[in-house]
């Protein structure tokens, strides 16, 4: 999803006068919400800029409207472990402290202490919900970028050294080195700390602003869930930015221009990366500045949402026609929207030595957790605290580069398994039957940059280009396969020599593979087609003509009249004998047609043209009709030929069922094709229904009815459990 820009515009402060208003909020169209900035042209009044965004929020809103409509919705995925930023840009003296912080009056306060009340009434929710079955733990970090330096603001002023801490690049972000974390348990403590540290940040009077911020301030909230061994942690920072400032109206003395200039140069560099992302340039640059490199624009995963100050006036006219520019682009950056991955604090199990028998391939990991991955670093310090829980918060904990001499114990190898829950009630894996040999390593158990370097760890085989050609083609015939219709697997298909040791960009390339595939079939029903081309084949080539002919009349929509496809159908139902009245009259094939060829490239299907078919019109439209209908009752009642329909359970539809009536979120993430949002809306949802029988989910079509489900979620959820159970 894009950055979500909006624009905030202050009301009239005190001697400014209506008749100098410039700026203006308006709307598309009658009826519509506010989303556009209207401003005239500096150069000839007559004519007026627009400038879109997600929202615009004109002088007399207060601060809970923005807060709802803007901050709150993102609450629930923050806590499903996406990480949220929120920041506030603008000129000097436009509102961004008063967005960010606000007032001390409870209407006044602004976006922070909103959030973190949120945050604390959420949490509480969870744990009672659950019956304390998970805690909820919330901990701030609150530092300022000041002259481009970073300081500590839960830290008193004197403990600040000159050169300030530094940024290290780890997992994909950035941390700053030796920064403090506070643990808070409730508003009050939040409160308490709070105001205490915005004493330490560098404020100052100017002539633009009486009270301005001379600095960039970040806090940033990190909320950790802890369920049995499973830790989840996810972050919400919220920004106060400096405000840009035109020295030639502020009288500013030499230190005040000092400051002026770094905030100048960070806001430039910002405005230089967000011109460089929305160019598409290769050349990003983020490193310039401190707060660039923190804020990580576009380049951070989760959810961004920038909140553009404005002041209304004249005076500001050329400043506001700027930021408006800036922002507007900003819509324009891409941002990932990806769940940190949950860990687990377990110790580590040592029935699956690394490098052993049992690892013979790569796992395929969840699709939703395919990116920024936390290192076991979380999970080593939940154990820790586990083991000593009289242990106050350390300070310094967090972002030390020190490891504790036992914090890469679950990044060993022996780990395998480590990322599977603990108590599943259903068997899907070989790795949840104990004693089984464990061909799935889990995630934690592949080799990092850490355990790369440790001595006892089997040395990396060296691989063809070749053969990781070859491997990844494997690889991606597999991810297309999990959605195949189970045919008869040949016996203990052998994996290939090279295969039992993976480098690790084998690994990346797989995973960037497994990304796209999945990216690609959800947006494009042509690959759909494709897949379900491909699943032909395969149980063409497992002799399972059957289905192959399944998989054939299901692609058929996607590639309407197409003749080779037709010609397919028509050949494997006359070899079934099903040549009946719902088959087409008249299919003419290509050129080729009549040489038996199965094995042509199925890749070449392209969108049925006129040319394709020599019927008259009608009898093609009846062919394709028949052919969609057949499809859509054939999906609802079929998948992978296998009944899914409310007849008598099959055991695969009762294991859905029983995981759906689990109610255990990691149990329903765990299917197939559910992401966190869409186990956490099902979670919800049966929540309401009550616990009783009458609660339960009693069928597929019943779950398929559900809010948010649908018959292709209820298949993929199906399939996958289908090829798992195979797998066992
Ligand atoms: N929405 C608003 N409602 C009422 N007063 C506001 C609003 N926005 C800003 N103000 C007032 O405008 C003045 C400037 O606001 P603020 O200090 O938040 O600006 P700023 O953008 O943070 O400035 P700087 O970048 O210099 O720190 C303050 O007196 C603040 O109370």
């Amino acid at each position: 999803m894009s950055v979500r820009v909006v624009a905030r515009i202050r009301p009239l402060l005190e001697k400014e006068l209506d008749k100098d208003v410039v700026v203006h909020a308006d709307r598309v169209e009658e009826g519509r919400g506010l989303t556009v900035v209207k401003i005239p042209n500096p150069k000839n009044e007559a004519e007026e800029f627009s400038f879109a965004f997600n929202s615009v929020y004109p002088q007399a809103t207060p601060q809970e409207p923005l807060f709802t409509a803007e901050v709150a919705p993102h609450i629930k995925a923050l806590f499903q472990g996406v990480d949220v930023t929120i920041f506030a840009y603008g000129v000097t003296g436009t509102g961004k402290t008063h967005t960010m912080r606000g007032g001390l009056r409870l209407a006044e306060r602004g976006v922070i202490p909103r959030l973190l009340s949120n945050v604390f009434r959420r949490g509480k929710k969870l744990m009672k919900d659950t019956n304390g079955g998970t805690t909820v733990d919330v901990a701030l970090s609150y530092y300022e970028i000041y002259n481009d330096k970073v300081y500590d603001l839960l830290e008193p002023p004197e403990r600040r050294t000159a050169s300030g801490l530094p940024l290290r690049e780890k997992d994909g972000k950035t941390i700053v080195v030796g920064l403090s974390e506070r643990s808070c348990e409730d508003l009050k403590d939040f409160e308490r700390l709070y105001i205490e540290a915005n004493t330490n940040r560098v404020t100052a009077s100017t002539k633009l602003n009486a009270h301005s911020s001379r600095s960039h301030a970040i806090l940033r909230v990190k909320v950790t869930q802890t369920t049995g061994d499973m830790v989840k942690e996810s972050t919400a920072s919220a920004i106060d930015l400096a405000g840009s400032e035109d020295n030639r109206r502020t009288d500013n003395g030499k230190e005040r221009l000092v400051e002026s200039a770094a905030i100048n140069k960070s806001l430039f560099v910002l405005s230089q990366c967000i011109d460089a992302i929305s160019r598409g340039d290769k050349r990003i640059p983020y490193r310039e500045s401190k707060m660039t490199r923190i804020l990580s624009l576009g380049q951070n995963s989760g959810i961004t949402i920038m909140i553009l100050n404005l002041a209304p006036i004249r005076s500001y006219h050329l400043d506001t026609l700027s930021s408006l520019n800036v922002s507007s682009r900003a819509k324009r950056i891409e941002v990932r929207e990806i769940e940190n991955e949950v860990v687990f604090k377990q110790p580590p199990r040592t029935n699956s030595g690394f490098g052993g028998a049992g690892i013979n391939r790569q796992p395929l990991r969840l699709l939703t957790n395919a990116h920024n991955v936390h290192s076991g670093a979380i999970a080593a310090k939940a154990a820790e605290k586990a083991e000593r829980p009289d242990k106050p918060v350390k300070l310094f904990s967090v972002y030390t580069d020190k490891k504790p001499a036992h914090s890469v114990r679950p990044l060993l190898p022996q780990a395998a398994n480590s990322s599977q829950p603990r108590q599943p009630t259903l068997t899907r894996r070989p790795s949840d039957i104990p004693d089984a040999p464990s061909s799935r390593p889990s995630k934690l158990a592949r080799p990092t940059q850490q355990t790369l370097v440790r001595p006892s760890q089997p040395p990396q085989i060296s691989i063809s280009a070749a053969q990781i050609e070859a491997m990844v083609e494997k690889k991606v015939a597999e991810i297309l396969a999990s959605a195949a219709p189970p045919a008869p697997p040949p016996a203990a298909a052998p994996s290939a020599p090279a295969e039992t040791q993976i480098s690790d960009e084998v690994k990346r390339r797989l995973e960037a593979l497994e990304r796209r595939i999945d990216n690609e079939s959800r947006e494009d029903g042509r690959s759909e087609g494709l897949r379900l081309l491909l699943q032909a084949r395969q149980a063409k080539e497992h002799g399972d003509d059957e289905a192959a002919l399944g998989c054939y009349e299901a692609a058929l929509p996607f590639f309407p009249g197409q003749a080779k496809l037709m010609g397919k159908i028509e050949r494997l139902r006359g070899k079934l004998g099903k040549m009946g009245a719902e088959t087409p009259k008249r299919m003419v094939r290509r050129g080729d047609d009549d040489d038996d060829d199965d094995d042509d490239d199925d890749g070449e299907y392209q969108d049925g043209t006129e040319a394709d078919v020599e019927d008259d019109g009608a009898v093609r439209k009846a062919a394709r009709v028949k052919t969609a209908r057949r499809k859509k009752a054939s999906s609802k009642a079929k998948v992978c030929g296998e009944s899914v329909g409310d007849g008598p359970a099959s055991p695969r539809t009762r294991q859905l069922l029983e995981i759906v009536n689990s109610r255990d979120l990691a149990l329903i993430r765990g299917l197939h094709g559910f992401g966190a949002k869409k186990a956490q809306d099902l979670v919800d949802h049966l929540a309401l229904k009550g616990d009783d029988e009458v609660g339960r989910v009693a069928s597929l079509s019943q779950l398929r009815m559900l809010p948010g489900m649908g018959g292709r979620a209820v298949e993929r959820a199906y399939e996958g459990l289908a090829v798992a159970v195979a797998a066992v």
